[in-house]
């Protein structure tokens, strides 16, 4: 049976690092600031909007949230994202994704100043990834997360590991492939289109599935001994539970993986609290960088 590696132990002394850093900060009269803009109501987002708040007040952040209408016009968002661009006592935007149909994601992303996208999705964060620059990128909350519960694991070399992503979205497939590339993995990415799927999947030292698919990766795709990473967070339902319930699994079937894997995480309580975690961190870097400070974090 497996390890099962506990995102929210790792996910909490992340942020108790932050905690302790941002009090340093304070020292020198920086606060950090988040602002998350949610346009419209997506109920999977709920969850998440509210753990984020939560931990950005126990780091001592300030911690703003723009809530529109679901029918703000694209114009509008681009012109808080820009008001915030420049507003110094925040130091990291997120707008919190899916958007509504009428505007386009990309455009807004686009539009939050590359130093203070806290998600990592703006181009230039994402050539800095692709191209080595990460000492002055800002690196995608999910895979940077990921990333530091493999490093438990494996330690910062990955040399002559095998690594499959399952997934080639730009949120959590490419920037994964890019994190373990630098760490010297073999790094495969496999997608919809991919042959033999299950075939690859084991030839995986560590596999990380982040497709969206409720526990489509299963068992017996797991190398004996091998790292998986469950990136999926669904919520499916629960009829089990009672009436009109769910509840939360991910792109793993996690109780035949469990039975291959040397270690896993879960779901919930797996990559999600990491994600949160390095939310704050990437906030926290921000504010060091904006103030001229170097942090010696992470
Ligand atoms: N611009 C943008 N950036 C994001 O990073 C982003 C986004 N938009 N839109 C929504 C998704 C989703 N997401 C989650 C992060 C953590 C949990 C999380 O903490 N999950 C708990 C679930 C706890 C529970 O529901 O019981 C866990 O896995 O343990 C969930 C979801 C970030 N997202």
């Amino acid at each position: 049976m497996a390890e099962i590696i506990d995102g929210k132990i790792v996910a909490a002394e992340v942020v108790e690092g932050v905690k302790k850093s941002a009090a340093a900060l304070a020292a020198h009269g920086v606060k950090p600031g988040l602002a998350v803009v949610i346009v419209g109501e997506d109920p999977a987002s709920q969850v998440y909007v509210a753990n984020k708040s939560r931990t950005a007040k126990e780091c001592g952040f300030l911690s703003v949230q723009h809530t529109l209408a679901a029918d703000t016009s694209e114009a509008d968002v681009v012109a808080l994202v820009e008001a915030l661009n420049v507003d110094p006592s925040i130091h990291g935007i997120l707008v919190q994704l899916p958007l509504p149909g009428h505007i386009d994601a990309g455009k807004i992303i686009q539009t939050i100043a590359p130093d203070k996208d806290v998600d990592g999705f703006h181009f230039i964060n994402v050539g800095k990834l692709a191209t080595g620059e990460v000492d002055t990128a800002l690196v995608p909350c999910t895979p940077f997360g990921s990333m530091l519960l493999i490093e438990r694991k494996h330690g910062k070399d990955l040399s002559g590991l095998s690594a499959v992503v399952v997934g080639r979205s730009n949120i959590v497939g490419k920037p994964m492939a890019h994190l373990l590339l630098a760490a010297n993995a073999t790094v495969t990415i496999a997608h919809s289109r991919t042959r033999d799927l299950p075939a690859l999947c084991r030839t995986a030292d560590i596999l990380v599935a982040a497709v969206g698919r409720p526990e489509m990766v299963k068992g017996d795709w797991v190398k004996p001994g091998a790292t998986v990473i469950d990136v999926g967070i669904n919520r499916i339902p629960a009829p089990e539970k009672g009436e009109g319930k769910s509840r939360l699994v991910g792109d793993v079937e996690f109780a035949s993986a469990e039975k291959n894997a040397g270690a896993i995480t879960p779901v919930p309580g797996g990559v999600g609290p990491m994600t949160i975690a390095m939310l704050m961190a990437n906030t926290l870097v921000s504010a060091h960088r904006h103030a001229g400070l170097e942090y010696k974090g992470l």
